[in-house]
């Protein structure tokens, strides 16, 4: 009783300050009063600790997790669990010749090192499963989680976590892990926080892979049954999927917006006039379709937004689902910003190569020689000198906000602000954005617009034709800010819904 008493004292000292007593009792006289405080205060500890807060007597020990498998998954998986505090133990083929595994893990035959854990995960490829089928017994009724990922699509008819089950029928098969990479979970890089997929047909062996996953600090997602694994083994395939769409218009966009600007400058210039103005295509051209391309884009950053918005005044709710079509629209709109960033960046480099260009002082020259040989004066304009001022710096202007919006969208800026920053950049800065664009586009068309000459083979030029949606964004966006829509859409924003079909009367969803 005595040793017993002494250690949960001095395990109390930090947490009950029962060191300044036990010191401030010995300088007195008063030894009985200190052999009766010890035993209470013994007593006291020994019951907050077994009694009233077990768990504080002594750590449970952690899990002893199985990993087959020693490669390049398998040891990155094990060093990981080990520094989150479970216990590993290894199934090699090759127990005594294996390569150097993290500290603290054991390393013995397949059947053998089953028999230790309840959960075994398999970090080997589908080709070398069968070798499985000889710890069967083993692996009966335990937790099997498969981590394997394909190299490409459909290579086998059956999903191989679905495959691992057929082998394995008597164990419980759980999908998770394919999404994270080996190289990750040893530099500690974001991406070992990111989510994991989950799916198998047992719920509690689920459950088991998921408290482990998320002890190890990712995020889990269920995907339901072990046939969504199919799916699930796709993912790691993906190459960019968020940029494809993006990229598909840019392309698209870019193409078309080449070939019509060919036609109309230089096809109608040798046509019509006999003139070859081939070498425009390098700088002239490419200076025309970026800036059209870029603005469309960043308009279409906007309008699934405004088109969201109207949605859900017409159906008086935010809790029914945006067709499909425009969840993937909105799900891209920061890969559309991007590239729409990176045209206008093309389209102010572009811009400023102007006056180096040969055709450009060339231009001058002539007229300034011209001018000499005629006696010509020229009158300076103040409206074109306020219109080229402006259209420069609705420019300038529209692109440095660009460049924020561009800025606060990267990962590390985002993460630091908080949503309401976020929205405020993202969606007031980027209308202002919008807008400035728009104007510096008009102010470049100024009265162009009335001019017959402009309409080449009764064609708009290009600028025209790319001030078409963001007008039309600009335009829905004024409209919602009008007070009553404003009113109307803030308060569905806030879970209130319009009751029954006809619409009357207003409710609170979440009360
Ligand atoms: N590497 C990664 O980043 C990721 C890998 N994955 C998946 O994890 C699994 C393993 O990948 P990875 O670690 O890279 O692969 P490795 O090739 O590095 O390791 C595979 C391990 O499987 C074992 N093995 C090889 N052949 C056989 C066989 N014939 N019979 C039994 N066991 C065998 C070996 O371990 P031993 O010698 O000890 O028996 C080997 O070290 C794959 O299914 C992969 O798709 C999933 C996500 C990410
Ligand atoms: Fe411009």
């Amino acid at each position: 009783m005595n040793s017993s008493t002494s250690v949960d004292i001095h395990q109390g000292r930090g947490r009950v300050g029962c060191n300044d007593l036990h010191s401030e009792t010995v300088a007195g006289d008063h030894r009985e009063l200190l052999e009766t405080t010890k035993s209470l205060f013994a007593a006291l500890l020994y019951w907050d600790s077994t009694v009233a807060r077990p768990h504080i007597q002594s750590a449970p020990e952690r899990e002893l997790l199985c990993i087959f498998g020693t490669g390049d998954l398998g040891r990155s998986l094990g060093q990981r669990l080990l520094q989150t505090g479970y216990r590993v133990v290894y199934g090699s083929r090759r127990p005594h010749s294996c390569d150097p595994l993290p500290q603290g893990a054991q390393v013995m035959s397949h059947t053998e090192a089953a028999q230790l854990a309840t959960v075994v995960i398999a970090c080997v490829h589908r080709e070398h499963y069968d070798f499985l089928e000889a710890a069967a017994p083993q692996l009966k009724g335990k937790v099997l989680v498969d981590v394997s990922n394909n190299s490409e699509k459909g290579l086998y008819p059956e999903s191989n976590a679905e495959y691992l089950q057929s082998l394995l029928p008597e164990a419980s098969v759980v999908k998770a892990f394919n999404t994270i990479s080996a190289w990750s979970l040893q530099n500690g890089s974001s991406d070992a926080h990111r989510q994991v997929y989950l799916c198998g047909d047992s719920a509690e062996a689920k459950q088991a892979v998921r408290e482990l996953a998320t002890s190890l600090g990712l995020s889990v997602l269920d995907r339901g049954c072990l046939s969504a694994a199919r799916e699930v083994e796709d993912f790691p395939l993906q190459l960019f999927p968020q940029w494809r769409l993006p990229l598909c218009l840019a392309t698209g966009l870019t193409a078309f917006f080449f070939f019509y600007l060919l036609t109309r400058d230089v096809i109608y210039a040798y046509v019509e006039k006999d003139k070859d103005i081939s070498f425009r295509i390098m700088v002239s051209l490419a200076n025309k379709v970026f800036p059209i391309v870029s603005l469309i884009m960043l308009s279409l950053c906007y309008l699934p937004g405004v088109l969201a918005a109207f949605i859900q005044l017409y159906r008086g709710t935010k809790y029914r689902r945006f067709p499909d079509w425009l969840d993937r629209w909105m799900l891209c709109r920061k890969q559309l910003g991007l590239l729409a960033l990176g045209l206008a960046f093309l389209h102010v480099l572009y811009t400023l190569l102007i006056p180096i260009r040969y055709y450009v002082r060339y231009k001058i020259a002539e007229n300034v020689v011209s001018v000499i040989r005629e006696n010509r004066t020229t009158v300076f304009d103040t409206t074109i000198a306020w219109r080229s001022d402006s259209y420069l710096s609705m420019g300038i202007l529209g692109f440095a906000l660009f460049v924020l919006l561009g800025i606060t969208s990267l990962p590390s800026i985002s993460n630091a602000l908080s949503w309401r920053e976020f929205s405020f950049v993202q969606s007031k800065l980027g209308h202002l954005t919008l807008f400035f664009c728009t104007l510096h586009t008009y102010l470049y068309g100024w009265d162009r617009f009335l001019r017959p000459s402009t309409y080449k083979w009764w064609t708009p030029p290009g600028y025209m034709l790319c001030l078409v949606v963001p007008s039309v964004v600009l335009v829905l966006k004024l409209l919602i800010l009008l007070p009553c829509m404003d009113r109307s859409l803030g308060r569905i924003r806030q879970g209130w819904e319009r009751r029954g079909p006809e619409g009357e009367g207003t409710k609170p969803l979440m009360a």
